[in-house]
């Protein structure tokens, strides 16, 4: 095997085993280890933006005692170097023995050589897919350099290397991107699902989902749990009186004063059907649950919304059913939810044949 032969298989098998920040180390190693063997100055790679308009220096070795320019070549525009790139994406490669006979319409290219003292370059393309990415390349800054066939074949062996690697890690991150935009569509997808669009509060299947987890919770803490429901009383008449858009507004105006009142974590509102909602509560005992029903009464009659067409006020009112659910030890969840909808709306109902405008408890 030739010096070149294990320095290539040394250099894959490391490039072949790296992941992420890893593989930046393992490429910065390769243009080093390359241009110690070949006795460059200078070895680098540029990659090219998307439509091959710009060019970027974002690997650079050189030896010590020779100036880096790796800040210095960035964005580099396409009409800046338009020699170079029109050659390097004909013949994915750019051969330059002698810096001083380039033709005259690479004069930009020359000058920037001149600038950057260097005699002689190789760039080889790297080609992914048919593709050309960007090139790696080597200067030669002390003396002139004829650059041969091996030379050529050599580092193009290197850039097919690097260029798989770079497709490699785009294609990994590009990955990566769709995956954190699918969990964000995803998480917001849910989001939707459980929002009752006009009101913004959680829906019924929140609702659901949240009664299995607060029964659980009130099951491993020994509390006490209780279901309001709660219905805007002749709401029917309020949307004849009113129509149905001031019967839109008038259901913001309930939820979003639940949503003020019931606030906390343990604690949850929903929207449970058409002019229905449905508050969840976790408390130590029945009294609690009746505290808050009163004082969702009194916040609601307080908002004042002129409802002339209520049989009990002249403002807006509402009925309040509620049920409250012992601590217990062997309490099931199903049945537990099933318990606290049914209980707390048998007693909406009696609340509704009192008269309306009232609370009852199961
Ligand atoms: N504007 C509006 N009205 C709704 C919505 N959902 C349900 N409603 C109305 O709510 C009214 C409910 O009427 P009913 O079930 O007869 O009850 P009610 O008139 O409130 O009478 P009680 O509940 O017995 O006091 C119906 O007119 C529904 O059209 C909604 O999203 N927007």
């Amino acid at each position: 095997m030739s010096a070149f032969d294990q320095l290539l298989s040394r250099l894959s098998t490391r490039l072949i085993n790296s992941q992420g920040s890893e593989t930046s180390e393992c490429v910065s190693e390769v243009i080093a280890a390359y241009g110690e063997y070949c006795h460059a100055d200078r070895c680098y790679i540029f990659e090219f933006n998307e439509d091959i308009s710009t060019m970027s220096n974002t690997f650079e070795w050189v030896r010590e005692g020779f100036s880096r320019h790796i800040d210095d070549l960035q964005n580099i525009q396409e009409q800046d170097l338009p020699y170079f790139f029109k050659t390097m994406q004909i013949d994915f490669r750019f051969v330059c023995p002698d810096v001083s006979q380039l033709p005259d319409d690479a004069s930009a290219e020359r000058e920037e050589f001149e600038r950057e003292h260097i005699k002689s370059v190789l760039c080889i393309g790297l080609v992914a897919k048919g593709r050309i990415l960007g090139f790696v390349g080597c200067d030669k800054v002390r003396q002139q350099h004829d650059w041969t066939e091996e030379d050529v074949q050599h580092l193009s062996l290197i850039a097919n290397m690097i260029a798989n690697t770079i497709e490699r890690e785009r294609t990994h991150s590009a990955l990566l991107e769709t995956k954190r935009a699918l969990e964000l569509a995803n998480q917001q997808l849910t989001q939707q699902a459980n929002i009752d669009g006009l009101t913004g509060v959680a829906n019924r299947r929140a609702l659901d989902e949240r009664m299995a987890l607060e029964i659980r919770r009130a099951k491993r803490q020994k509390t006490g749990i209780a279901m309001l429901l709660l219905d805007i009383d002749d709401f029917k008449a309020y949307n004849d009186h009113f129509g149905h858009l001031a019967g839109d507004d008038a259901l913001k105006a309930v939820s979003e004063c639940l949503a003020q009142r019931v606030k906390r974590s343990t604690d949850f509102v929903a929207r449970y059907g058409g002019e229905e909602f449905a508050i969840l509560l976790s408390v130590a005992h029945a009294s609690d649950a009746l505290k808050m029903a009163n004082e969702i009464n009194d916040n609601i009659h307080q908002m004042a919304i002129h409802h002339p067409k209520s049989q009990c006020s002249n403002v807006l009112t509402v009925s309040i059913g509620g049920y409250y659910e012992p601590p217990s030890f062997d309490i099931e969840v199903v049945e537990a939810s099933n318990r606290l909808i049914k209980h707390a709306d048998t007693a909406l109902y009696r609340a509704k044949l009192a008269g309306r405008n009232c609370i009852r408890f199961f």
